[in-house]
């Protein structure tokens, strides 16, 4: 491990019986990364934000070259596997601390599902000021999947998920997104959720997520 890289936490809690490829046990921290992870996300997702609306000169283009490529050998040198990242485990940070996702804070993750507020930024652009809708469908995979593993106790994986787009969803907006499981036979977890804007429907998803066997990837 390079100097960049802070000691992952090995503690039995999160190393966790595992099966196969796949953890049966998500890990949950609230300290990797330190205390100003949180805000280098959040800077990481303003860049993204910047890019995404930013016309650059070529001289411009050409300095910021420079600039990221120095910041990615920094990063490029911290790297770690995805078990040990902050990234996906820092449950005390919006979105589990991982930009790839919309940020979202859950309200509550119980036996009625997931209901989290969620806020698609300028970077989930898909056009004409609204949320790109494959998007929506990573807010609806990644609750729909709290929702699931909340119903069954365990990890499951996305057999298929369909939405319904109802009205535009629009960015920089906090917007409020339910899951739940409907129904659940043997392995078959049966999601619905909806994401609304105040009264407003957005979109609507309807999810199959299967229930993982021990030792499957
Ligand atoms: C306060 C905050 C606290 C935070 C705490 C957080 C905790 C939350 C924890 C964690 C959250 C994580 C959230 C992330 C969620 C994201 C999930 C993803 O995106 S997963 C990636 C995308 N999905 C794939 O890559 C799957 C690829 N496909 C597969 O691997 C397999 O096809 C799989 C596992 C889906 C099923 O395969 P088989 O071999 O295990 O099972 P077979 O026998 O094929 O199916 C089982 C039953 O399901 C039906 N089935 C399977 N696929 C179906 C389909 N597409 N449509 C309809 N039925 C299907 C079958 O007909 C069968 O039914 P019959 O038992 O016979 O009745």
């Amino acid at each position: 491990m390079s100097d960049g890289a802070a000691s992952p936490d090995l503690s039995a809690e999160v190393e966790g019986p595992h099966e196969g490829g796949f953890r049966a046990r998500a890990a949950i921290t609230t300290e990797r990364g330190g205390p100003r992870y949180g805000e280098f996300s959040e800077q990481v997702r303003t860049l993204m934000d910047n890019v995404r609306y930013a016309c650059p000169t070529p001289e411009l283009v050409d300095e910021l070259i420079d600039t990221l490529a120095e910041i990615n050998d920094k990063l490029a040198a911290a790297r770690i596997d995805e078990w040990h990242s902050p990234s996906g485990t820092r449950i005390d940070l919006p979105a589990r601390g991982n930009i790839n996702l919309p940020p979202f804070d859950v309200t509550y993750l119980n036996d009625d599902g997931a209901f989290a507020t969620l806020t698609f930024r300028d970077f989930h652009l898909g056009g004409n000021n609204a949320a790109h809708g494959g998007q929506i469908a990573v807010a609806f995979d990644e609750l729909g999947g709290y929702a699931s593993a909340v119903a069954i106790q365990g990890v499951s994986r996305t057999a298929y998920l369909t939405v319904q787009y109802r009205s535009i969803t629009p960015l920089n907006t906090p917007l409020q997104i339910r899951t739940w499981a409907d129904r659940i036979d043997g392995r078959k977890v049966y999601v619905k959720g909806t994401l609304h804007d105040g009264d407003r429907l957005c979109a609507e998803m309807e999810a199959l997520f299967i229930k993982l066997n021990p030792g499957q990837r």
